[in-house]
């Protein structure tokens, strides 16, 4: 097969993977940003949903984290990527297998980076229910996010682009990927 921009296989500039913990507003800017942009948008999360007709907490509850862990790497090295879209990913997803790599080998990759404080204000707040937290809140909700985000964070500075995540705006992000 010859190597084209809509070739899954290939590396594809228009192919932007938005990658950072829970709440850092992976779904809301990415979206906001594809519909600047002309650009498909797809949130993987939303798309194993679809997949498996139920949601996240309810998967994870039924079949446990290894096979989500599973299941969510197949969703994103098998989906048929359109030629332009932003990609939001689970918020767990860089950090398992070579989910990673592969996203920077396909496209290009950004952080939305955010303290653990601020994390946890916006996840106290939102309404969906995200089974990694099991329902924690407050002091230890913040103890949680800043041990896990030490976890994670080597695999998320590993995207090609790191953005600050407390005032963004479409703007900032377009010259931050098109600079
Ligand atoms: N700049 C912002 N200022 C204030 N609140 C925001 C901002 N961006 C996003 N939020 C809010 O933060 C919450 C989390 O945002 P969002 O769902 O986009 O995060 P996410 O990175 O997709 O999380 P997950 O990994 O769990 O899917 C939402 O309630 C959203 O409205
Ligand atoms: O941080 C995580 O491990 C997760 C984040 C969400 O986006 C979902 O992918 C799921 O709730 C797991
Ligand atoms: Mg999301």
């Amino acid at each position: 097969m010859s190597q084209s921009a809509t070739d899954n296989t290939a590396y594809n500039p228009h192919r932007i993977f938005f990658t950072g913990f829970m709440g850092c507003g992976k779904t809301t800017w990415g979206r906001k940003l594809a519909a600047h942009l002309g650009y498909e948008f797809i949130d993987l999360d939303h798309a194993l949903e679809e997949k498996v007709g139920m949601r996240i907490a309810e998967y994870f509850s039924s079949f446990g984290e290894d096979a989500f862990r599973k299941l969510e790497s197949a969703m994103l090295k098998e989906t048929d990527y359109p030629e332009k879209v932003i990609v939001s990913t689970g918020g767990g997803l860089p950090c398992f297998f070579d989910n990673m790599d592969w996203m920077n080998n396909h496209g290009k990759t950004l952080y939305v980076k955010l303290s653990p404080k601020t994390l946890a204000d916006r996840l106290e707040n939102s309404k969906t229910v995200r089974p990694v937290l099991q329902g924690k809140k407050g002091d230890e909700l913040v103890d949680f996010i800043t041990g896990k985000l030490a976890e994670r964070e080597g695999f998320y500075m590993q995207a090609q682009y790191i953005i600050e995540g407390i005032s963004l705006s479409v703007e900032a992000l377009e010259a931050a990927l098109y600079k």
